[in-house]
């Protein structure tokens, strides 16, 4: 059902916030979206998805019980999907169809997630990145159309990180040339696959695989699950919905059990290994870990969605905290803009900064990851190594640095960021699960690590290192490096902190082997100081990344525009010296004398940032139907949200809820 939303004049304050603007903030739209034709294509496609009003809820979705809630989310979503199919893909072209601007229209319909995310999200890129060229004329044209919907089912109740301790089993039949999926004990369910639960008939299923009696690891199989007619399970399925949790509340995760369920040969996904007719396993991937390919795909995009849900948090913040006014600095002096505060300032620059530092690597790390795949699919995988390493540390960092900016967003708004209206706390336990899913922070920074240590002892010989870790060659046998605090001198720190936490995880290793330890061992001790080595390279990429497409993609800006879009760099390289003080006193030459300046240069920077603050979360431009908020609407008429949404409650429906006579009369009268 639709609703009418009454247009608003913009708030004063607001009004006042953009008379001050000194840029120009289409040219920042630019940049964010990576050019001025992507503006465009995004604009058309926001136009088409949301100017019929088809994504407006008359009851919020959270009024709603469960089951209201996912039919009301499938819907939608089907509305959705009919658009993207029909008009938006003509737009993109059907080879985007991962465009993060289809992502990013959706959320326009979905406060939280939608059913058929992972349909598009990892079903789809899985089709693409594991099928044979007959597969893929088999199965993509029907998973692009939605003739077939899909899930991706790897996790299991006993094991997600450890892939190759999964149970599920795959053994293949000679005789029928079919494939017997079964689930041997209650750990070996399938267990969270988005999408699986209710909605999806067919998905992709890890599982280890025999054939003539030996096991040869992980690989993955696609699956029909329901009939495409009635959506019953088919008979050897035992499939369901795993119950409420913290968000990912419409989108149906799902366990999956099989019991000696059997698929035809041509369901394995054959692209790097295959099953002959006779059972013959022929494997061709020239790495090991190609089929872990959709995982990879995912990581990279999530530090550009991490990016978006930043922004989106940063402007319902900033937007409100130019609205509320809040205590007097001065007896008799009208209370100020809580903006005008500078802890709420530090507390808020940042997300607008990190949100631009995510965005800008993002590109970079989607054009990494495209080029490492153009190599990979002639043949050449040396890259992926590095791939591995880069997009492992980058969606570990991007979605835990984001859950915490988000949180402070939700602090920055006080009580009211507590409102499900103000939709903090959807974009909160969104990002919450990123930092699970797709590869646990610590875990991933792990992976990271063992590629370091590797890189550390390549550079300590005098080898040369890949680019991303070229700066070990320059720092690796370096004690301190010499403090400046000019940006390049920052970036330098960044850089000597990660090679001195490297080759202090190196020592530690060789230290534990020499005193008796086995290498598993000394690893494992040495893990809490190897994920922070970890987390410290990924901060010297991202400040070298941020600053180096800042100064490129603003080479043809006006004045104002670099001179903004360079204040927010050196922000972000400020906030994380500041946080990272421990560190330069040990691996730099820093004084106390010039952290004390840093200091005091990061706070005239707020200052210098506070009149650009609105029209910087303008310049995200995220329209109201996207943000879904209370606080964040574009006229900042927030108090009259905020009643609106309360008269929304089903607790208002009626003046007196009838436990009134059934439990708390009978108690005032002592009846009970
Ligand atoms: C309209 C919509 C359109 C589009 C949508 C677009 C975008 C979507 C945006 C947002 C998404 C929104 C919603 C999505 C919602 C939910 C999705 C959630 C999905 C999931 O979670 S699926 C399950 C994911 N599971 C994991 O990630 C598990 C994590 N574990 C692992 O990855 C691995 O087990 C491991 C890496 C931890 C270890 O693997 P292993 O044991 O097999 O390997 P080893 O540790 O022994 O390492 C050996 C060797 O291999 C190297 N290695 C490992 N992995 C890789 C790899 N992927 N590539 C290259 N190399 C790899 C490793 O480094 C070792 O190397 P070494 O040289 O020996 O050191
Ligand atoms: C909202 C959501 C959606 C999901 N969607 C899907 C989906 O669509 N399809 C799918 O297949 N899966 C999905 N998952 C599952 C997800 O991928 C896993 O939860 C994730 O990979 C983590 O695995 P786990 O839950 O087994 O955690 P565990 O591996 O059990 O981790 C638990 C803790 O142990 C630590 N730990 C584990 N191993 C190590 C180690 N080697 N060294 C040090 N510490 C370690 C971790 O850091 C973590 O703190 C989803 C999960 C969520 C939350």
């Amino acid at each position: 059902m639709k609703a009418n939303r009454p247009k608003r004049d913009v708030h004063p304050d607001l009004a006042r916030e953009r008379l001050k603007c000194n840029f120009n903030i289409e040219e920042v739209t630019n940049i964010i979206d990576g050019g001025k034709d992507k503006t465009l294509e995004r604009k058309k496609i926001e136009d088409i998805a949301l100017n019929n009003g088809a994504c407006l809820d008359e009851i919020p979705d959270e009024c709603l019980s469960i089951k209201e809630r996912y039919e009301n989310a499938i819907r939608k979503s089907c509305i959705y999907s009919n658009i993207v199919r029909n008009e938006m893909l003509e737009i993109t072209g059907m080879e985007n169809f991962e465009s993060p601007v289809l992502r990013r229209t959706a959320d326009a319909f979905f406060k939280d997630i939608s059913p058929f995310m992972l349909h598009l999200g990892m079903f789809v890129p899985t089709l693409i990145g594991q099928s044979t060229p007959e597969q893929m004329a088999e199965w993509l044209p029907k998973a692009l159309d939605m003739k077939i919907i899909g899930a991706y089912a790897q996790t299991e109740l006993g094991h997600g990180t450890f892939i190759r301790g999964l149970e599920t089993t795959a053994t293949y039949d000679p005789d029928k040339e079919e494939f017997v999926l079964h689930s041997p004990t209650i750990t070996s369910y399938k267990w969270w696959a988005g999408g699986l639960g209710k909605t999806a008939n067919h998905c992709v299923v890890m599982a280890q695989l025999y054939t003539q009696g030996e096991c040869h690891g992980t690989h993955l199989f696609i699956v029909q699950i329901r009939d495409l007619d009635t959506h019953m399970p088919l008979p050897g399925i035992k499939v369901g919905e795993i119950g409420p949790r913290m968000g990912f509340s419409s989108a149906d995760n799902g366990f999956l059990g099989f019991n000696s369920f059997r698929i035809p040969r041509q369901n394995m996904l054959m692209k790097h290994a295959k099953v002959e007719k006779d059972g013959c396993y022929v494997k061709s991937a020239k790495h090991g870990k190609l089929t872990y390919g959709t995982m990879v795909f995912i990581r990279v995009t999530l530090v550009s969605e991490m990016s978006f849900n930043l922004s989106k948090a940063a402007t319902i913040a900033i937007r409100y905290s130019a609205v509320r006014r809040q205590t007097e600095l001065r007896p008799n002096e009208p209370e100020p803009q809580i903006l005008d505060y500078p802890t709420q300032q530090h507390k808020l620059f940042i997300c607008i900064a990190t949100a631009h530092a995510f965005q800008l690597t993002s590109k970079w790390l989607w054009d990494t990851f495209q080029a490492v795949m153009a190599d990979v699919r002639k043949g050449n995988v040396d890259a992926l190594p590095e791939l591995h390493a880069l997009s492992s540390c980058l969606k570990a960092v991007s979605t835990s640095d984001a859950l915490s900016h988000i949180e402070q967003c939700r602090f920055a708004c006080g009580g009211h960021g507590y409102m499900l209206s103000s939709n903090l706390p959807f974009i909160y336990s969104f990002v919450a699960a990123t930092r699970t899913y797709e590869g646990d922070y610590t875990v991933l920074l792990l992976q990271t690590a063992r590629f370091l240590v590797k890189a550390w002892e390549q550079a300590e010989s005098g080898n040369n290192v890949t680019p991303t870790v070229a700066y070990l060659n320059r720092t690796a046998n370096t004690k301190r490096v010499v403090w400046d605090n000019t940006h390049e001198g920052i970036i330098q720190s960044f850089q000597a902190i990660a090679a001195g936490k490297i080759g202090q995880c190196v020592r530690s290793i060789r230290d534990r082997i020499k005193s008796g330890m086995d290498y598993e061992d000394a690893w494992l001790m040495t893990t809490v100081q190897l994920v922070a080595a970890a987390e410290a390279h990924c901060r010297a990429v991202l400040v070298n990344t941020y600053w180096n497409e800042m100064i490129r993609l603003t080479k043809s800006s006006s004045a104002n525009v670099k001179t903004v879009m360079h204040q927010l760099a050196v922000l972000y390289l400020m906030y994380w010296a500041l946080e990272k003080t421990g560190d330069l006193l040990k691996y730099s030459s820093v004084s106390k004398q010039d952290l004390d300046d840093l200091q005091r240069r990061y706070e005239e920077l707020l200052a210098a940032l506070r009149p650009n603050a609105v029209s910087l979360v303008d310049a995200f431009d995220l329209r109201d139907e996207i943000l879904h908020s209370s606080l964040g609407s574009y006229d900042g008429c927030v108090y009259e949200r905020l009643m609106e949404e309360a008269q929304k409650s089903p607790l208002n429906a009626e003046p007196v809820n009838p436990s009134f006579h059934k439990y708390i009369k009978p108690l005032m009268q002592g009846k009970l």
